[in-house]
C-alpha cells in the first residue's frame, strides 16, 4: 500500500550550555505516530531544551535526532504569542491559506478546529482580548490545523483549569491517534498520564564525577 515508515529517534543525546552544568546525557527514545510521549522534570531539567533539540533549533552537545518522513513540523511555545488585533479565526486561517486552501475551505476547517479547542465563541474576537488560557489553546489550534507529521508542545495546560486541562489532553491523544508523533513537555499529571510514553530528564541526570 505504499505505507512510509514515520518516526522520530532521539540517539544519545547530552546537552549543556556554557553557562549551565550538563543538564542531560544519554537521551534515547523513539516516538511513532500514534503515540504521545511527555517529558517530564523539574523546572530548568531542560524540556523545552530537549525540545528544541528535536526541533532542529539547537545542536546537542552529543547525540543525534533522526527525522524519518517527518517533514512538517507544528510548534507550540510556553508562552501564547499572536497578532494583537487579528481575529481568533485568522490566526487558523492563514496557515490553512499558506497551503493554498480557498478561503471558504480554510475558514470551515479552521471553525472545526476552534470547536475543537472550545474556542469557536471567541472565534471573532481579537487575539489581544483572549485570556491566557484561551490564547494558549489557540496557539494548539493553529499549529494542528495544517496537520504536521510532528508536534511538540511546551506545557499545553500550564494556563487551563482541570476541565479545560482534561479536554485539552483528550484532543492532543485524538490528535496523536490521527497520525501525529507528539511530544509535549510537561508538569501536568493528567497530561502524563494521557501519554504513552514518559522520558523523566531526572533519570538522565550525568554522574557527578564526569561533570567536574
Ligand atoms: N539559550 C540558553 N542559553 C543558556 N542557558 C539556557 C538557554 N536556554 C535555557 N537555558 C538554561 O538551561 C536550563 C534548562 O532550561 P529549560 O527551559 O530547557 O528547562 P525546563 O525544564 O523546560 O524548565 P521549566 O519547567 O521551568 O520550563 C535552565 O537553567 C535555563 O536557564
Amino acid at each position: 500500500m505504499g505505507n512510509q515508515e514515520v518516526y522520530l529517534e532521539v540517539h544519545d543525546v547530552s546537552h549543556r550550555f556554557s553557562s549551565t552544568h550538563t543538564l542531560f546525557e544519554h537521551v534515547n527514545f523513539t516516538a511513532e505516530p500514534g503515540q504521545m510521549t511527555a517529558l517530564c522534570g523539574p523546572s530548568g531539567s531542560g524540556k523545552s531544551t530537549l525540545l528544541s533539540i528535536i526541533a532542529g533549533w539547537e545542536i546537542p552537545l552529543t547525540g543525534r535526532i533522526e527525522l524519518c518522513n517527518i517533514s512538517t513540523v507544528g510548534w507550540v511555545f510556553q508562552n501564547p504569542y499572536g497578532v494583537a488585533r487579528r481575529s481568533v479565526l485568522d490566526h487558523v486561517v492563514f496557515p490553512l491559506l499558506a497551503q493554498g486552501k480557498t478561503r471558504k475551505d480554510a475558514q470551515a476547517q479552521a471553525y472545526d478546529v476552534l470547536q475543537r479547542f472550545s474556542l469557536e465563541e471567541v472565534a471573532e474576537r481579537q487575539f489581544s482580548d483572549l485570556s491566557g488560557g484561551e490564547a494558549q489553546r489557540l496557539m494548539l489550534a493553529r499549529a494542528v490545523c495544517v496537520h504536521p507529521d510532528l508536534l511538540l508542545v511546551d506545557e499545553p495546560t500550564a494556563q487551563l483549569d482541570m476541565s479545560t486541562a482534561h479536554s485539552v489532553n483528550s484532543v492532543l491523544r485524538e490528535l496523536s491517534g490521527q497520525g501525529m508523533v507528539v511530544i509535549i513537555a510537561t508538569h501536568d499529571a493528567d497530561t502524563r498520564n494521557a501519554c504513552d510514553c514518559v522520558i523523566n530528564l531526572a533519570d538522565f541526570l550525568p554522574h557527578e564525577d564526569e561533570d567536574e
